[in-house]
C-alpha cells in the first residue's frame, strides 16, 4: 500500500495494536479478579465449588443484552465464554467426561458448554461417561439427550433411574452432517457407515443420491470417520471435526434431512445448579397404577402456571408393564411456584426425583 491509503491502513493498524493492548490488560484484570474469587471461595470452604453455572449463564445473557454490535450478540457472547473458560482454569482445570472418541459432537457439545480452556476426556459409551463422574475422577459429563428429529437417547433417561448425579446444564448443538471419504467421487461409495441417529437424520438424502450403498450402524460417527480412513470404498457420515481429524474429503455437505436439525445434549455433575433467573427443572416421575393417574401427576404444573416442556415415558425397568415419566418444567426447583407444584406432585405419585434445576441453554 502506498499514499494516502497506506497512510490510513498503518495509522488504524496502529489503533488496533493499542487497543489490542489494552484488551489483554482488562483481560488480565479480569483474570486477577477470578482468581480473587477463588481465594475467597477457599477460604469459606476448603472443598469449595468453583465452576458455578448459573453465574456463567448470567454473564453470558447480560453480555447479550449489552452488545452494541457490530459483531452478533451470539459471537460476542462465545468470545466471553472463552474468556471465562480461561479464567475458571486458572482457579480450577476441570475434566469433562463425553460419549467419544475424539470429535463427536458430543465433545463439540461440550467445549460450546465449558469453551475450549477445560481438559476433554473421551469415553466409550454413556453409561462410561456417568460412571466417570459418579466415581470423582471427572469433574462433569456430558451426553446426548434428544434430537429434533429422532428423538430421545433412552441409553441416557435409562441411567438416570439408578444414578445418584445431577443435571447441571443443557447445551443446544445445531447438526450438520457431511458424507466423508477417501474416494473423490460419490458413484465410488460403496458402504456407509454412521451412527443409527445419523444415517435416521439423512435418510431421504440417501434413498436419492446413494440408494445402492450399504448403510451400517456403529457406535458413532468418529468410529464411522475412522473406519472410512482406512477402507476404500467406505463413507462416513459425521462432522467437519471428524473430517478433519481423520483426513476425509467431504464429498457432500449438509446431507440431513432436515435444516434445522438440533441435538440437545445434558451437564451431569455431583450437584444441580443455583437458579439463573431463566432456569428449567428435569423430573423423574413414577404414578401410582389407578385410573386417573397421569391427570394426576399433570394438573400440579397446570395449578401452579408451570409450564412442562417435555415428558416422555419409559419402562421402569422394576416391574413389568410399570411406566416412570421423563419431565422437562419451566423454572427453578427453588422458584416459589415450582416449589409449590413439586410439593402437590409429590402428593400424588409413586416416586419424585429432580434429576436437577439448571440454567436454560445460553448458547
Ligand atoms: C469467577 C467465578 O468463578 C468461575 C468463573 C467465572 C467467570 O470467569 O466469570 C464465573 C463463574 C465461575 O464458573 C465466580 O464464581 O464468579
Amino acid at each position: 500500500m502506498s499514499g494516502q491509503d497506506g497512510e490510513t491502513l498503518d495509522g488504524i493498524r496502529r489503533r488496533i495494536d493499542a487497543l489490542d493492548d489494552e484488551i489483554m490488560r482488562l483481560i488480565s484484570e479480569r483474570a486477577d479478579c477470578a482468581q480473587e474469587v477463588a481465594r475467597i471461595k477457599r477460604a469459606a470452604d476448603a472443598r469449595a465449588e468453583f465452576y458455578r453455572p448459573e453465574r456463567e449463564a448470567q454473564v453470558l445473557r447480560r453480555i447479550q443484552a449489552a452488545n452494541p454490535g457490530p459483531l452478533n450478540s451470539e459471537e460476542m457472547a462465545r468470545l466471553f465464554r472463552e474468556i471465562m473458560s480461561a479464567c475458571l482454569a486458572l482457579e480450577q482445570q476441570l475434566s469433562i467426561a463425553f460419549l467419544g472418541p475424539e470429535g463427536t459432537f458430543t465433545q463439540a457439545a461440550a467445549l460450546k458448554h465449558f469453551g475450549h480452556s477445560v481438559n476433554t476426556v473421551p469415553m466409550n459409551a454413556i453409561d462410561e461417561v456417568f460412571r466417570e463422574v459418579e466415581s470423582g475422577s471427572a469433574h462433569y459429563g456430558v451426553v446426548p439427550v434428544e434430537n429434533s428429529t429422532e428423538g430421545v437417547v433412552t441409553h441416557t433417561l435409562d441411567r438416570f433411574m439408578q444414578s445418584p448425579l445431577s443435571i447441571c446444564g443443557e447445551v443446544e448443538l445445531r447438526i450438520h452432517h457431511h458424507l466423508l471419504s477417501t474416494a473423490d467421487a460419490l458413484s465410488r461409495v460403496e458402504r456407509i457407515y454412521s451412527h443409527q441417529q445419523s444415517l435416521a437424520q439423512c435418510r431421504e438424502w440417501l434413498d436419492a443420491r446413494l440408494p445402492h450403498a450399504e448403510r451400517l450402524s456403529v457406535s458413532s460417527n468418529a468410529d464411522a470417520a475412522r473406519r472410512a480412513s482406512r477402507e476404500p470404498g467406505a463413507a462416513a457420515i459425521a462432522s467437519e471435526a471428524a473430517a478433519e481429524l481423520y483426513g476425509l474429503n467431504v464429498l457432500a455437505a449438509n446431507i440431513e434431512d432436515s435444516p434445522d436439525n438440533t441435538t440437545r445434549f445434558l451437564v451431569i455433575g455431583p450437584r444441580s445448579s443455583g437458579p439463573s433467573g431463566n432456569d428449567k427443572t428435569s423430573l423423574l416421575v413414577s404414578a401410582r397404577n389407578r385410573p386417573g393417574s397421569l391427570h394426576g401427576l399433570l394438573s400440579p404444573f397446570a395449578d401452579n402456571d408451570v409450564s412442562l416442556t417435555r415428558i416422555e415415558s419409559r419402562p421402569s425397568h422394576c416391574v413389568n408393564w410399570e411406566y416412570v415419566f421423563f419431565m422437562d418444567i419451566e423454572g427453578h426447583a427453588q422458584d416459589a411456584h415450582v416449589a409449590k407444584a413439586l410439593r402437590e406432585l409429590k402428593q400424588e405419585a409413586e416416586l419424585v426425583k429432580v434429576l436437577g434445576s439448571y440454567p436454560k441453554a445460553v448458547l
